[in-house]
């Protein structure tokens, strides 16, 4: 019998799923590949759109309608297209990450979602495709005032409850990346349905500074609509899945 989570009404294993995500990142197990690139990221700030609450998390989307917002290189073969990006968060700040570093949880985990626009049509097709998709993790931690992540945080109440939106229209993702350019990478899924096996990770080694207000502004959000009994939405990450037959590479030694 398939252990169902409550949260994610979707089995927490795929029945023959080799690479699911998220994973423990074991550092010492980690194999620098001195042939990793260096990631390149090109955001054009007018290309993002609107935040929408999908009842999952929060989404900012962008327009990926040209390669305006791109990413390549890496351990990417391709240049891939930002559609968007989103958060998972815990109750409380001893979880919410999706990874986990020798199995220490941050409090929140950033992912930025691409889509390899050179080899497929739309996004909906790349979700499908081993190689149609990258996303990059950015760990969040508890410290200094983010500068950056607070404009999007003050409009957060606006998108309190499911199936909100509003508009957004100048936003510069880059600023949410760490300056320090090294990470891991390793072939894994969506971590939300339809769980597909179609994302490269690039995962960052060094995490964010956040302070308690801005995640508190996250645990302010709902899972419901308007009109529900209120559910906050806390604990969107999906529990750790097996890492099987596969090495996760790092870009620094
Ligand atoms: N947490 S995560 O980074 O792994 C992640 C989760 C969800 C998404 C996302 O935008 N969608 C997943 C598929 N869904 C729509 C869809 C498309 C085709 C078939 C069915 C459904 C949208 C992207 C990244
Ligand atoms: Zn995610």
């Amino acid at each position: 019998m398939q252990k169902v989570h409550p949260l994610w009404q979707s089995p927490l294993t795929i029945p023959g799923g080799t690479r699911q995500s998220p994973i423990n990142i074991q550092w010492r197990d980690s194999v620098y590949d001195p042939f990793l690139k260096p990631l390149k990221i090109s955001y054009d700030p007018t290309t993002c759109l609107h935040i929408w609450n999908n009842g999952y998390s929060f989404l900012v989307e962008f327009d990926d309608s040209t390669d305006r917002s791109i990413i390549v290189g890496g351990p990417l073969e391709n240049q891939y297209r930002l559609k968007q990006f989103h958060f998972h968060w815990g109750a409380i700040n001893d979880w919410g990450s999706e990874h986990t570093v020798d199995s220490k949880f941050y409090p929140a985990e950033l992912h930025l979602v691409h889509w390899n626009a050179v080899e497929y049509p739309s996004f909906e097709e790349a979700v499908m495709e081993g190689n149609g998709l990258a996303v990059i993790g950015v760990f969040l931690k508890l410290g200094a005032r983010h500068e950056g992540l607070q404009t999007l945080v003050d409009a957060l109440p606006a998108v309190k409850h499911k199936d909100t939106v509003i508009e957004f229209d100048v936003f510069d993702p880059s600023c949410l990346l760490p300056s320090c350019p090294d990470y891991w990478t390793y072939a894994g899924s969506l971590t939300t349905p339809p769980l597909t096996e179609s994302v490269t990770w690039i995962i960052k080694k060094k995490p964010i500074e956040v302070d308690e207000d801005q995640l508190e502004a996250f645990r302010m959000l709902l899972f419901t609509s308007d009109g529900e009994e209120e559910k906050r939405m806390v604990d969107n990450f999906r529990p750790l899945q097996p890492l099987m037959d596969r090495t996760v590479r790092s870009s620094f030694q």
